[in-house]
Parts: C-alpha cells; structure tokens; sequence
C-alpha cells in the first residue's frame, strides 16, 4: 500500500485540521522517528525501510510500523517510506508546523545552560524570554537575549505569545511559578524543580528528572551485581531493608 497523507494532515493551502489523536506511547516515540528522519535527509537518503527507519530510531520496527498506521502512512512495499513525506507528517502531527515560543524561568545553573542550547531552534522552539526574580540576574545576557524580572511575566506572555513554560528554579518556587504561568495562559510546562506541580485541567505538565534516570539505572546496576553474585545452584537469602528477605533468584523490588 502506498504511503500516504493522514486526511489530517496539511496541504499546502486550506484550513489546518486536527491532528489524530494517537497513544501516549507513540506520541513519545515519534520525535525519535523525526530526529532519525532528519539524519536521512541530510545524508541524502530519500526512502528507508521501516526496518532502516526501526535501527536508526532505537525501535522495534514491528512497532514502528503501527506508530505509523496511526497516521496513516504505511509506506511502499518494497521502497520504504519517503522521507520528506514522513518528516512532513510527523512534523504537522507534533505540532512542530510553527515555531513555539518558550518562556525560561529560572535562569541560574540550569537556566543558563537550556539558554544557551542551540538545540533548541533547530528542533522547532523559539527561546523567546528569559526570567528570574534575582535583582542581580535582570539584566544579563545570554544568547542574545537579556533575562527580565519575573514580574514581567504577563507582557512578555502577550508579546511574545509564549506556549511553553520551563520552570529551572528551586522546588520550593516551582508551585508559583507554575501558578504564574497558569494565569498569563500558558496551557503547557516542562518542569525541572523536583517537585509535583499541581495545575488546573488542560494544563499539560512534563516533568524532567535526571536523578530519577540515574535511580534507575543504579536499580538495573544492583540488579546485574546480584545475578553475577548468583550462586551456580539454589539462590542465596539476600537481606532487605525492613527485615525482609528474598531469594537471589526472585525480584529484589516489586514482588
Ligand atoms: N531535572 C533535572 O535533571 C535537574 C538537573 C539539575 C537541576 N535541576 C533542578 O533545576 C532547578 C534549578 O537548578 P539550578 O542548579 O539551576 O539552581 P540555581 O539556584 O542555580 O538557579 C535557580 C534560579 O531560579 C531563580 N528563582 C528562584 N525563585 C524564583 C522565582 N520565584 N521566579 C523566578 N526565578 C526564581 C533563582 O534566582 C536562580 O537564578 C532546581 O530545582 C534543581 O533541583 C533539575
């Protein structure tokens, strides 16, 4: 069956429809496809397997397959997918048709170094403020822009018609800064503070963690120290927290 446009998505002219709605799962999957579409193209590939397409974006390709059914693009047996096609789709599919303006706030540590993250641009968003609420940061500049008081928040939000906020500051100054955004209409918010943020519905909040990455693998770690301990016959008693026991054999977490 031939690739082709989701009904959904954009012609050249007309109204712009809405995007199907798709699993979470593939949501978070595609941007991977559209990274590894992106490497084709400028190495000058025009067509790729969905098995090419799988190995360049880390996946299985039977799923890779599926994620792209739901937009309806099943690529040509025998010829792949087309490239350019693809990248269009996903790219109206993301919402990555228009530049996104993104409001910083918090430009200490980690403010600094988003700011001064050219990856940004390339994949689609627009640092359009930088914000802080310590006297001695208004004022600087980084990246050609110059960090302004969180005060500021509402005139840079109609200016600069902001639609993400990222929030880099202390745990503690998380919640009201979410708030603010919240009030000036901001509807979504990458959260770095480690901290739950609560927010009205229609708010979408994702939450980056590296130490919650790291705890993770620190799990996969002990676990691979445990199995090479692991006795040829017969598991071993390993003592848990708690007074518990487990056999060395059995889920250390979880059972
Ligand atoms: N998600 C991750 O993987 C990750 C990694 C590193 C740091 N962090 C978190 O990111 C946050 C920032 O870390 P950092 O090292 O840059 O801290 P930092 O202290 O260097 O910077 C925080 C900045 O926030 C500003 N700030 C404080 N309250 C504010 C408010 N109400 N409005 C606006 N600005 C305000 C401060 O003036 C400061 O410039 C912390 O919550 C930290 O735990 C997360």
């Amino acid at each position: 069956m031939s690739q082709h446009r989701h009904p959904g998505a954009p012609g050249r002219t007309g109204a712009v429809p809405a995007p199907p709605d798709l699993p979470e799962a593939t949501v978070a999957r595609l941007p991977e496809y559209l990274r590894a579409l992106h490497q084709l193209a400028d190495a000058g590939h025009e067509t790729v397997s969905s098995e090419g397409l799988a190995n360049a974006a880390g996946v299985n390709s039977a799923k890779l397959r599926k994620d792209l059914s739901h937009l309806g693009s099943y690529g040509t047996r025998g010829v792949g997918y087309d490239v350019g096609l693809l990248i269009d789709q996903i790219e109206f599919v993301l919402g990555l048709t228009q530049r996104r303006a993104v409001a910083l706030v918090g430009v200490g540590n980690l403010g600094h170094a988003l700011a001064g993250y050219d990856g940004f641009a390339s994949r689609g968003f627009r640092i359009a403020a930088l914000l802080d609420a310590d006297p001695s940061r208004i004022g600087e500049e980084i990246n050609g822009l110059v960090v302004r008081h969180v005060d500021e928040l509402p005139r840079v939000a109609a200016e600069e018609s902001i639609s993400i906020g990222v929030i880099a500051t202390p745990a503690p100054a998380a919640q009201a800064v979410a708030d603010q955004l919240v009030a000036v209409g901001v509807t979504s918010i990458l959260n770095f503070a480690p901290c739950v943020l609560s927010v009205p519905e229609g708010v979408d909040v994702r939450k980056v963690d590296l130490a919650i990455e790291l705890q993770i693998l620190s799990f996969h770690e002990h676990r691979k120290a445990s199995l090479t301990a692991l006795p040829a016959t017969g598991g071993t008693l390993t003592p848990l927290p708690g007074g518990l026991a487990a056999t060395d054999t059995q889920e250390a977490i979880g059972t």
